[in-house]
């Protein structure tokens, strides 16, 4: 019987005969070890007078004075290592230590490269010995060997103009160099939670998501557009990544008032191609225009197999929210806080359009504490001091929204505020002291989750805002959704400059120039005062809205329909085209718009309730008109028998009036039951059609019902 370690030696001569270099164990010997020995074993020949006739190897000589060369090799180099100059700096300060240390002691030296030790490059400053070496002869004399030195100055004359000059020149504040005597007093270390969207793993995230994606879509927050921009990464896509499509999209656009909407994405458009958008599940705004475009990027790659689209920005502007918007469900993590997203994550919006996820980043600029805290790049829980940017909130808000926000009519200072509303809202500590900590957190809360309207005034708000609409880029004319195709596009070209220099920027605006948003139907919540509104010219909305209404079957189905919901702002604040003659004609062309919009609205809305819309949010004054307006033609039509009325109306009458109620079959009662409850209309439908609430109720008729039953027995 062999022996089990016989058979692995078999295994490894087989092995070492296979192959130049044996596999297994270092204690082989490989080709070049095997030659070296020869070299040693080798012996020179020599004749009889013991003179040399065959050197060994190596060992040949050549005459003296002959030039001798040796051939340069790479593989000189081979068993070289490249290190850093920090990781040097770091060998050399570390081991300089520790060589110095006469308690410590180098173990391995000839291990360890302490030649760099040794062999410290000198730092710029240290003088250097000319003289020393070389004489003055020989260096500046006529019979100078060497190079002449650059000297700035050449006579005395001109040293001293220079001093005087640079004398003139200097400024204190410019000095890095000065030595200021201590005082004591130094700024305090700014805590970690202001370093938030800064760290190196955050970036690294955020470079993985640029050079994934094809086209990289900057979010910004409607509120403070500029200051969630990032210019460095702006530049840097530019340069290094110019050939990926980059466009902005204005998200939270119904926080702000729809003027400044559209004030900001002309004015943003000028830079790159820009889309208003309101990240909502139920109602969001802008998400069929985005998907569209993005289809026609995916044009644009036909020859890739899929597009990858990036959401770069600001914490918390709501990149995450985008993409659940233009998913219609929840599939990333959102949270009022920033840093939720940790990581980047991929999305599959179509079977051709990826969307990555990125978590927000923020270049460190000279923002100061309470910057960070306003724009929500700082959890409010983690702020040790929330209290010091309240004054903030009170100078930035106007005092007319604080007021209506908190229901306080006046206050002299920060603190004064911040008293009185605690007392308002009860909270309170032990001995009855206003709890300023919590309200304060509560106050940034609200600011950071936009319940105190606020906004950032586009620049020259008050100028008309007809030479920005005149730009090539978005087209802020109209609907939604209408979106003309790639090939269409470039043959409908009239800019002569477009067509000359086809870049991806290029590309992009032309693409994005063809999106239509109607900025009216942004269902804008806070209530703004008068003052901070302005008429919305709407003039092209009325073509946006044929053509959206032409174009509408063959949208996307129910993502669409969404869109197409009613949105109660521009009733709220009655809109006034710009170019209308004053007057009575006016007023009967407004009157006459309105009409035409109700009528539209009572179109849609007959249409939503018979599909069973849901959260349709309707101005209630509006709803109940159209509802008792619908109610009456409804009854109208019963009498007159229109042939026309709807198949559900229909059903709803023919038991009272055909049948008796004893004969119906069950799904026709079901049926019956239904439609005698409220409609799935209005902004009551979850307090209403709660369905645990209806199980609830269901429980308990069912278990009444039985205690009877039982009770009857
Ligand atoms: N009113 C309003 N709130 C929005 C909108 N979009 C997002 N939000 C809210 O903003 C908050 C932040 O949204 P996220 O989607 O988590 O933001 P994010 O940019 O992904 O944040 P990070 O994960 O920190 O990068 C959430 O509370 C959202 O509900 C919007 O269009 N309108």
């Amino acid at each position: 019987k062999k022996h089990p370690s016989w058979e692995g030696r078999g295994q490894i001569m087989s092995l070492f005969f296979l192959s130049d270099r044996p596999k297994c164990g270092s204690h082989m010997r490989d080709r070049a070890t095997i030659k070296r020995l020869n070299m040693y074993r080798q012996k020179e020949r020599r004749n009889n007078r013991g003179k040399i006739i065959k050197p060994l190897q190596f060992q040949s000589k050549v005459d003296p004075g002959t030039v001798a060369r040796v051939e340069p090799n790479i593989k000189w180099f081979a068993n070289t290592r490249v290190i850093k100059q920090s990781c040097l700096q770091t060998f050399q300060d570390e081991m300089g230590k520790v060589v110095k240390d006469p308690y410590r002691v180098v173990m391995k030296r000839t291990k360890l490269p302490m030649s760099l030790l040794n062999d410290r490059i000198q730092p710029h400053n240290s003088k250097v010995h000319i003289l020393d070496t070389e004489t003055f002869e020989t260096t500046f004399g006529p019979k100078a060997q060497r190079k002449r030195p650059n000297l700035a100055v050449c006579d005395m004359q001109s040293l001293v103009e220079k001093t005087e000059t640079l004398t003139n020149e200097y400024s204190l504040e410019k000095d890095r160099d000065l030595v200021v005597e201590d005082t004591g007093v130094r700024d305090e270390v700014r805590e970690e939670i202001y370093k938030k969207g800064q760290s190196k793993r955050i970036w690294g995230e955020l470079y993985k998501v640029i050079d994934s994606s094809d086209v990289v879509i900057q979010v910004l927050d409607a509120r403070d557009p500029i200051g969630t921009r990032s210019p460095h990464i702006e530049a840097y896509i530019k340069k290094e990544k110019p050939w990926k499509n980059f466009m902005f999209v204005l998200n939270k656009c119904d926080l702000v008032p729809t003027w400044a909407t559209k004030r900001w994405v002309a004015i943003l458009s000028h830079e790159h191609p820009t889309l208003a958008f309101h990240a909502s599940l139920t109602n969001p705004f802008g998400k069929g225009a985005l998907i569209q475009l993005l289809r026609q990027f995916g044009k644009l790659h036909s020859d890739k197999k899929q597009i990858s689209v990036g959401f770069i920005g600001y914490p918390n502007v709501g990149k995450s929210s985008v993409i659940n918007a233009l998913r219609s469900k929840k599939v990333c993590n959102v949270a009022p806080i920033a840093g939720e997203t940790k990581v980047w994550q991929y999305i599959t919006l179509m079977r051709r359009i990826f969307l990555i996820d990125c978590p927000g980043v923020v270049y460190p600029s000279g923002d100061s504490e309470t910057d960070i805290v306003l724009k929500g790049v700082v959890q409010v829980e983690k702020i040790k001091c929330p209290d010091d940017h309240i004054p903030a909130v009170l100078e930035r808000a106007k005092s007319e929204y604080i007021s209506k926000t908190y229901k306080i009519e006046s206050w002299s200072s920060a603190v004064d505020f911040l008293e009185k509303l605690a007392f308002r809202m009860g909270k309170l500590l032990k001995g009855g002291e206003p709890d300023i900590q919590t309200i304060s957190k509560m106050v940034l809360n609200d600011w950071q989750r936009g319940r105190i309207p606020f906004f950032v005034k586009p620049p020259n708000a008050e100028v008309s805002s007809q030479p920005i609409d005149k730009l090539k880029a978005a087209k802020i004319t109209s609907d939604v959704d209408h979106v003309k195709d790639a090939s269409e596009s470039s043959t409908v070209q009239t800019e002569p400059e477009e067509t000359k220099e086809p870049n991806t920027d290029t590309q992009t605006q032309q693409l994005v120039s063809q999106v239509r948003q109607n900025f009216g139907k942004i269902n804008v919540a806070p209530e703004y005062f008068a003052a901070d509104l302005q008429p919305v010219d709407n003039s092209d909305n009325e073509e946006a809205e044929e053509s959206c209404s032409e174009g509408e079957e063959e949208k996307e189905g129910e993502n669409e329909n969404k869109e197409k919901e009613p949105i109660g702002v521009e009733l709220n604040q009655p809109e006034e085209n710009s170019s209308e003659p004053k007057g009575k004609s006016k007023s009967t062309k407004v009157l006459q718009e309105l009409d035409d919009k109700i009528a539209k609205y009572k179109k849609f809305l007959n249409k939503a309730k018979a599909k069973r819309f849901s959260a349709i949010r309707i101005p209630k004054n509006l709803a109940a008109k159209m509802f008792t307006d619908s109610n009456q033609k409804e009854v109208e039509s019963n009498l007159n028998g229109d042939p026309k009325a709807g198949r559900k109306r229909k059903i709803q009458n023919e038991p009272i009036d055909d049948q008796p109620p004893t004969k119906l079959s069950s799904k026709e009662k079901r049926r019956l039951e239904r439609m005698q409850r409220s409609k799935k209309v209005g902004v009551r439908y979850y307090e209403t059609h709660n369905v645990k609430n209806k199980n609830k109720q269901k429980k308990t008729i069912g278990a009444s019902d039985q205690q009877k039953f039982k009770k009857k027995q």
